[in-house]
Parts: C-alpha cells; sequence; structure tokens
C-alpha cells in the first residue's frame, strides 16, 4: 500500500517537472507502459489475500487514472502551446506596407527622341523611317556626294558590300520619301534612327542616333527653316536660350547654316561646356541643294525646301547635362534609373 503511494508521489513529482512531449511520453512508458512501474504492481496482486486483491486494484488503476490525465493535458498543452508558437512565427502582418516593386526607368535617349518627335509632330511633320543597311546610292549618290567624295570613305562608313553599308545618317530615308511621292507633292517629315560611322572615342560612339528633317513644298524659304528651328530650339531647350544660325557648308543643301544655342551652363557668359564660346552648336541645316531635289524627281522650280540634322545623344547630353557618351551604353542602373 505505502509502496504505492510512494511511487505515485515520485511519478507526480517527475511529471511536475516536463513538459517536453518526448520527455512525458518516456514517463508515460516508465509508468504505464507494458513494462511499466506501475504495471509491474499488478502483477505483485497475485500475492495479495482474495479480501485485500480487489481494493488494491482499484488504487493501481485510480493512480493510472491520475497519471494519464496528467499526462494527457500536459501533452495538450505543449502541443497548443507549439501550435501558438508555429502561428506567430508565421503569422503575416497584412497591416504593414506593401514592398515597393520599383518603377521602370525610359533610357535618356529615348526621353530625349520622344520629346524631338513631339516637338516636331506638333508642328505637322510625320515620322518616316527605312533601313539601316543602305544602298550608296540613297546614303551618298542622291545627297549629291559623288563617288569620289571623301565622306565615302572606307575609314568613315561601315561597308557591308560594294554597294551596300550601314547608314552615316538618316538622310536616305528622306530620299526615299521623296522618290516614293508623286514629284513635287508636299512633304514635312523627320526621320529619327540609328546610323553608324566608323570614329570612336570619348565623344563619338560607332552607332548613335540622329533626327533629320525635310520640309518640301512651294514656296519654302529660309524664313521657314529659321522660324521651325528657333521654335524647336526654344521648345527643347527653353524659351530663355538665345539661337543663332552661322553660315556653314554640306553638299546636300546650300546655302547651309549650323544651329547654335546661348549656353545652358553658363548663359552665354563663357564656360568649360562651351569652350569659353558662350555658344552651343545643336543641329545642321540648310535649303535642299537643287540637284538633290532633281536627283528624287522634284522640281527645283516649282517647289523649294529646307533640311536639317542633328544627334540625339549631342541633344541629350545638353539637357541633362551628361559628359561622357559611353554613359548611354554602359547600362549602369545608378546611372540609368535617375531619368
Ligand atoms: C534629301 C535630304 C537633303 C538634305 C538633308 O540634310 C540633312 C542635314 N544634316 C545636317 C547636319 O548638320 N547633320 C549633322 C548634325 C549632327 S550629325 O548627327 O553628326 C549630322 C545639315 S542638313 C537630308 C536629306
Amino acid at each position: 500500500e505505502q509502496e504505492l503511494n510512494s511511487l505515485r508521489e515520485t511519478a507526480l513529482k517527475e511529471l511536475s517537472e516536463v513538459t517536453a512531449k518526448e520527455v512525458l511520453n518516456d514517463l508515460k512508458v516508465k509508468y504505464l507502459g507494458k513494462k511499466g512501474l506501475l504495471t509491474g504492481m499488478l502483477r505483485g496482486l497475485g500475492a495479495l489475500s482474495p479480501e485485500e486483491r480487489p481494493r488494491v486494484g482499484q488504487v493501481v488503476n485510480d493512480i493510472r487514472n491520475e497519471l494519464e490525465a496528467i499526462i494527457a493535458t500536459k501533452l495538450e498543452a505543449t502541443k497548443q502551446a507549439e501550435l501558438a508558437q508555429k502561428l506567430a512565427s508565421e503569422s503575416i502582418d497584412v497591416t504593414l506596407p506593401g514592398r515597393h516593386a520599383g518603377l521602370g526607368h525610359l533610357h535618356p535617349l529615348t526621353l530625349t527622341l520622344n520629346r524631338i518627335k513631339d516637338t516636331f509632330m506638333r508642328m505637322g511633320f510625320e515620322v518616316a523611317e527605312g533601313p539601316e543597311v543602305e544602298k550608296d546610292y540613297y546614303n551618298f549618290e542622291a545627297l549629291n556626294l559623288p563617288q569620289d567624295h571623301p565622306a565615302r570613305d572606307m575609314q568613315d562608313s561601315f561597308y557591308i558590300t560594294k554597294e551596300f553599308l550601314l547608314r552615316t545618317h538618316t538622310s536616305p530615308v528622306q530620299v526615299r520619301t521623296m522618290q516614293a511621292a508623286e514629284p513635287n507633292q508636299p512633304i514635312r517629315i523627320i526621320a529619327p534612327g540609328k546610323v553608324y560611322r566608323r570614329d570612336y572615342d570619348a565623344t563619338h560612339s560607332p552607332m548613335f542616333q540622329q533626327v533629320e528633317g525635310l520640309v518640301v513644298d512651294q514656296g519654302i524659304s529660309f524664313a521657314d527653316l529659321k522660324g521651325t528651328l528657333e521654335l524647336f530650339s526654344k521648345e527643347i531647350f527653353g524659351n530663355r536660350v538665345n539661337v543663332r544660325f552661322r553660315p556653314s557648308f554640306f553638299p546636300f543643301t546650300e546655302p547651309s547654316a549650323e544651329v547654335d544655342i546661348s549656353c545652358v551652363m553658363c548663359d552665354g557668359k563663357g564656360c568649360r561646356v562651351c569652350s569659353g564660346t558662350g555658344w552651343l552648336e545643336i543641329l545642321g541645316s540648310g535649303m535642299v541643294h537643287p540637284r538633290v531635289l532633281e536627283m528624287s524627281n522634284f522640281d527645283p522650280g516649282k517647289v523649294s525646301g529646307f533640311a536639317f540634322g542633328m544627334g540625339v545623344e549631342r541633344i541629350a547630353m545638353l539637357t541633362y547635362g551628361i559628359d561622357d557618351l559611353r554613359l548611354f551604353f554602359d547600362n549602369d542602373i545608378r546611372f540609368l534609373r535617375q531619368f
């Protein structure tokens, strides 16, 4: 009898000290298992007198029930605690602000090209495109650059065959447009696109982007050229800039003029960017050479026109204050995400 009670005391004490599932199960086996201490007591019942046996048997069962209940309760508590801990660690606070996915960025050249195109489209220009692999006829001959002209040298252009090359400007697109139109039909186009030249250094890339323009109609004068290009310059660089037309020469235009704006950095006083001149060249232009009109079946006696050309990288560098051309092509995210 007192052996049973001391075993119960020991078991209760051991149980009070543990909560871990594994230990609880070990104790369950230790006391209640087939070879358990309490189960062992049942085997001793045979030695007792018949009137003693049922009472002691009842005590053993009472202790077994008590221990099973405690173990079951503790196991349940431990299981609940583990579940609560798991729920806490895996819970998501839906009220937290979302993680910012980050927005994409348009490339500065794309931004600049879009602004140039929008400006001219708002002045009624259509956008024309053409092949980058071009015949030397459209790239040179039709632009009054005869076979022996230095600009046609191998050191300046990427020739693919004797007849085909990578276009060195988008002018062939204007030629193709004139030749596809009815003779003397009015034309008002810009030709954006990639062009290729053999020079390559800190300020020149073998591939760069240009926007050229062509206006042909009856009575087009140099005043139309000046008005259009002055308005364009002020749209892109701001109304504050002054615009200057400086005499120049191109084989495909006569007369020709290069267009300068007052320096965007020093407001015309003179600085490193404008080499102290106060002026920045932004594009070239001129009245379309009569021979160029004729070669594309337009009659210089009936129509006249003006044309212009600009490098998109240069406009972008002036607009954004970028001083190294290579930044456009490095794809460095730290550079690109500023735009
Ligand atoms: C039929 C046709 C007739 C005339 C044409 O004249 C296009 C023109 N381009 C320029 C010019 O200065 N271009 C340069 C600017 C910087 S750049 O990108 O290096 C090339 C002046 S007039 C085009 C097509």
